[in-house]
């Protein structure tokens, strides 16, 4: 079953106490941060850590993603090597763009050859923050076959483009939807950039409706407080759920009258509507959202309403 990711949350990978509670904050995935988290100063250091934290400590059901240095810097090929020989769940790769992405793929395949053809198991996510990244985003998940998602990274991406980032998130709109287009195209995931404001759930939970509403899967946080607010913005709605089994029940009783199109309370219900509550109801699924069929959740419980 394909693995949720709901959201990747950021620890600078210098910070042990952060790192050694990681997997105790709820998030889907953590991401050990050995980019912009950590200062040219301590670049070495927080290898060490992170390798060290791979080796003896537990992160428990948690994936562990670690954010290298983009592979054009000196410290990227470093990172590249000293986690090739731990084997993160993912590697994240910032400022990717189609060549850094092609060269990341052939280090993994000459470090596999190097030891007899034996697979690595680490697979990739691109972080696309760049007017490039976004231009040639399909170019860049044919790049390698590693590739199980995009983070998008709006701040990164704003100050290359020279514009201002506002809450409402306008000049980032066009990049999100090509983003989760795209991602949808390849089948793989596409995760959203952080809300900043850590002290704005407000505004984050709209956000992330916002993100899911335009096709994302998840959502990154850079802050623990972040994490339970994104699970709320990206689960389904109950009263949609619930329609979406009735649907599910309606079709049977359709199919046995050979019925391809039918009427469920006024509203018309064809193929499309019948596949996405099939998706519906299987994340629902995932979530623990259903019980014997019924759904168990309590929608003004759960503030979705
Ligand atoms: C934001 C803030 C300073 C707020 O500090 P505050 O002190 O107010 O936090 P509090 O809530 O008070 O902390 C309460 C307790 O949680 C612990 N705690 C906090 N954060 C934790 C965490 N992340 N992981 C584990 N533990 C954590 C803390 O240690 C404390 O523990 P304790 O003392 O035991 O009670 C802090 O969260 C933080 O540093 N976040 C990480 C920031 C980061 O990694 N940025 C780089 C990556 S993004 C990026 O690069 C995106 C992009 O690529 C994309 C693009 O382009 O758009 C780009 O380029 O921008
Ligand atoms: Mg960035």
């Amino acid at each position: 079953m394909k693995r949720l990711r709901r959201t990747m949350l950021f620890v600078p990978g210098n910070h042990p106490g952060m790192i050694q509670s990681a997997s105790v904050l709820g998030a889907d995935s953590v991401i050990l941060d050995l980019e912009d988290a950590v200062s040219l100063s301590e670049k070495d250091s927080a290898r060490k850590l992170v390798t060290k934290a791979l080796r003896r400590w537990s992160f428990k059901s948690t994936e562990v993603t670690v954010r290298i240095n983009p592979i054009t810097t000196a410290y990227g090929p470093l990172d590249l090597d000293a986690m090739l020989e731990v084997e993160p769940d993912i590697l994240l790769i910032p400022k990717a763009e189609v060549a850094s992405m092609r060269e990341v793929e052939s280090r993994m395949a000459a470090f596999e050859a190097a030891r007899g053809g034996k697979a690595v198991r680490t697979k990739l996510f691109a972080l696309i923050e760049s007017a490039a990244g976004v231009e040639y985003i399909h170019e860049i998940l044919e790049a390698s076959p590693r590739i199980e998602g995009v983070l998008f990274g709006g701040e990164d991406y704003t100050s290359y483009m020279g514009v201002a980032r506002t809450t409402g998130g306008m000049e980032i709109e066009y990049a999100r939807n090509k983003v989760a287009v795209a991602c949808k195209v390849r089948g793989v995931d596409a995760v959203d950039t952080p809300f900043t404001d850590v002290d704005n759930h407000e505004g984050l939970l709209e956000d992330a409706r916002k993100a899911k509403a335009m096709g994302f899967t998840g959502k990154a946080a850079i802050n623990p407080r972040q994490v339970s607010v994104i699970h709320k913005g990206f689960a389904p709605d109950p009263a949609e759920v619930r329609y979406a089994f009735r649907v599910l029940e309606a079709v049977e009783e359709a199919e046995a009258e050979g019925k391809g199109v039918f009427s469920l309370d006024g509203k018309m219900v064809d193929a499309p509507i019948i596949q996405r509550a099939r998706q519906m109801v299987a994340l629902a699924e995932k979530l623990g959202m259903t019980g014997t069929g019924a759904i168990r959740i309590d929608t003004e419980e759960r503030g979705l309403k």
